[in-house]
């Protein structure tokens, strides 16, 4: 991935005892279900961080000159026939490295330390005993504190060299370290926030043991992601899809900071917007940035490739490639109003975040749950050079970074839509009129969400059109046939899990009322009541 980050790996993470790593702190992910948790921890204690998938050999590793390298957890048992391994090669590169329990169990059996299935299962809280002997890990933390375990195999016996620096009642061995060596190990999740003190911990690796300088912060983002940019674009010309919302304008904000009038930012107004979306931006962005701004008008176009699709899958590759077909467009006719004088624009910046990438199948060895249009459902010929500067993050972490470029709060804390827009969220076939209903209950949604207050409880809130279902209801003493909708308000800290979130009654019945009453064709308005997982957010 890192040839389409735009470069964010922040040069002189340097370890003080003369170690190699100006790199970042890599992950490696042993099929854990925390890994890119992990990363991010290690990004909150100010230290750039990736995850990379565990088959990744290390010569490829120590070529990004990593900092440090963490081993997440992971399913398999050490000693299965076909149970990923780790190459004590790394051991030997003198890159500190924290195994978190698998890769802790990884460590210990490939610098001859002993695993075994003793029968002895830790899962969720558990009491850890801090020994006397202290440790760098566990310095200045309580002598007996909770830690959340998760795993069936146990370290019998420490590799040799190795210091035994806590356990729990049924695991002798639950930490180890050789600081001198840059290596230490942990049975427990430091990365969970049911770990009350792992992010100590955490950061006694990176800072102390693996010797790293905190620095990866707002400010350093800014400036190195600036830095980065311009060196990969030069003096070529690009564009950025933006879309308003905050990953896009943040990602345009960066370009535009490196490059200046080299960038155009482009609106496809692909007619899957919302109601009054298109004059928002046109005014919110351009008054934010001084960025030069085109809008496209691709309605027609989006419209008759949508025309008879009901698949989700099949909405979303047709939606990523008709974007990218305009992007194409705007990109002949920019350069074509510069005359002989403009070379060809090779650069499309997006605002892609690491979420994207993983629902899309990115991640390593990650199912595709569905095709970001950005991500997965971009098509094969595509000609652009990727620049996605926020790439590895959360869209927490970048609206941090929105704050830290100065762009307004209406930008920054704006609740996320995606890019296919209300196509996802009619479920059916994508009509004009169709369209037109969904607009307008959306509108009435937000509306009423606003007046009550609700919009920084609420992560967003989708209004979905059933438009493939009908109901019998009753309206002026009249019977309807007509459409449900169904309101899908959650809470979220970064979209990868959410929670339904309880709106007061009053903006619930206020919203209800006014759908029926104002939407023609809709007669019947649902609450979706489910967590993600096992939904998702959009319905489709
Ligand atoms: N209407 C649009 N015109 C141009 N580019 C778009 C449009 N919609 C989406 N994109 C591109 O696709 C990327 C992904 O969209 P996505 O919705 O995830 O991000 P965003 O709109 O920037 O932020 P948010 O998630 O807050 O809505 C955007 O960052 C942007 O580059
Ligand atoms: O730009 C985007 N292109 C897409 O194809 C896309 N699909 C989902 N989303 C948004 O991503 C977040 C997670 O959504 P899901 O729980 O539905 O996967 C939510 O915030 C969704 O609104 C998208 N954004
Ligand atoms: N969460 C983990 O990494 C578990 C490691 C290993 N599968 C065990 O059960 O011990
Ligand atoms: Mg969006």
């Amino acid at each position: 991935m890192s040839d389409t980050t735009g470069g964010i790996d922040p040069a002189g993470q340097t370890a003080e005892r003369g170690r190699p790593g100006s790199g970042p702190v890599l992950v490696v992910d042993f099929g854990a279900q925390y890994a890119q948790l992990i990363a991010r921890r290690v990004r909150e204690a100010q230290v750039y961080s990736e995850v990379v998938p565990h088959d990744t050999p290390v010569e490829e590793m120590l070529r990004r000159d990593p900092a440090a390298i963490v081993l997440s957890g992971g399913p398999a048992s050490v000693y299965a026939a076909d149970a990923p391994q780790v190459d004590a090669e790394l051991f030997r590169s003198g890159v500190p490295v924290l195994g978190i329990c698998y890769g802790f169990q990884a460590m210990t059996r490939a610098l001859g330390g002993t695993v075994e299935h003793t029968g002895t299962r830790e899962f969720g809280r558990t009491e850890l005993s801090v020994c006397s002997t202290g440790g760098t890990l566990h310095q200045e933390l309580p002598d007996h504190h909770p830690v959340w375990m998760s795993h069936g195999d146990s370290v019998s016996k420490a590799p040799e060299g190795f210091r035994v620096i806590a356990e729990t009642a049924d695991t002798p061995v639950a930490a180890f370290e050789n600081p001198e060596s840059g290596l230490a190990g942990v049975q427990y999740h430091p990365e969970v926030a049911h770990s009350p003190h792992g992010q100590e911990v955490l950061r006694r690796f990176l800072h102390d043991i693996a010797g790293i300088r905190p620095r990866w912060t707002t400010t350093s983002i800014v400036d190195e992601t600036v830095a980065a940019v311009r060196e990969r674009i030069g003096d070529a010309r690009a564009i950025c899809g933006l879309s308003g919302g905050v990953d896009s304008a943040v990602a345009g904000a960066l370009v535009n900071k490196a490059v200046g009038d080299q960038l155009t930012c482009v609106f496809v107004d692909h007619g899957l917007l919302r109601s009054g979306e298109r004059a928002q931006v046109e005014r919110d962005f351009v008054a934010a940035t001084g960025a030069r701004l085109v809008v496209i008008d691709a309605v027609e176009q989006f419209t008759e490739a949508l025309a008879g699709v009901t698949d989700p899958e099949e909405k979303r590759k047709i939606i990523g490639r008709e974007f990218i077909r305009t992007f194409e467009r705007a990109a002949r006719d920019l350069q074509e109003e510069a005359g002989q004088a403009g070379e060809r624009i090779e650069y499309l910046v997006q605002g892609t975040l690491y979420p994207d990438v993983v629902e899309s199948g990115g991640g390593s060895g990650t199912a595709n749950i569905k095709s970001h249009h950005n991500v997965g459902g971009l098509p094969e010929d595509l000609q652009f050079d990727l620049v996605e500067p926020l790439r590895a993050l959360f869209k927490d972490e970048v609206r941090r970074v929105g704050l830290e470029m100065g762009l307004p709060e209406t930008i920054v804390h704006r609740q996320p839509f995606p890019g296919p827009g209300l196509a996802i969220r009619i479920i059916g076939e994508v009509t004009p009129r169709r369209l037109e209903t969904l607009r307008a209950a959306d509108a009435i949604a937000r509306e009423e969400l606003t007046a009550s207050g609700v919009d920084r409880d609420i992560w967003q809130c989708p209004v979905v059109l059933l438009a493939d279902v009908q109901s019998v209801g009753v309206q002026g003493d009249g019977r309807t046939y007509g459409h449900p909708v169904v309101l899908r308000p959650v809470s979220s800290e970064d979209a990868m899990t959410a929670d339904w979130t309880r709106l007061p009654y009053e903006a619930l019945e206020r919203i209800s009322t006014r759908i029926t009453n104002e939407v023609a064709d809709v007669n019947r308005v649902t609450l979706d009541v489910t967590s993600k997982p096992p939904g998702t957010i959009e319905w489709e």
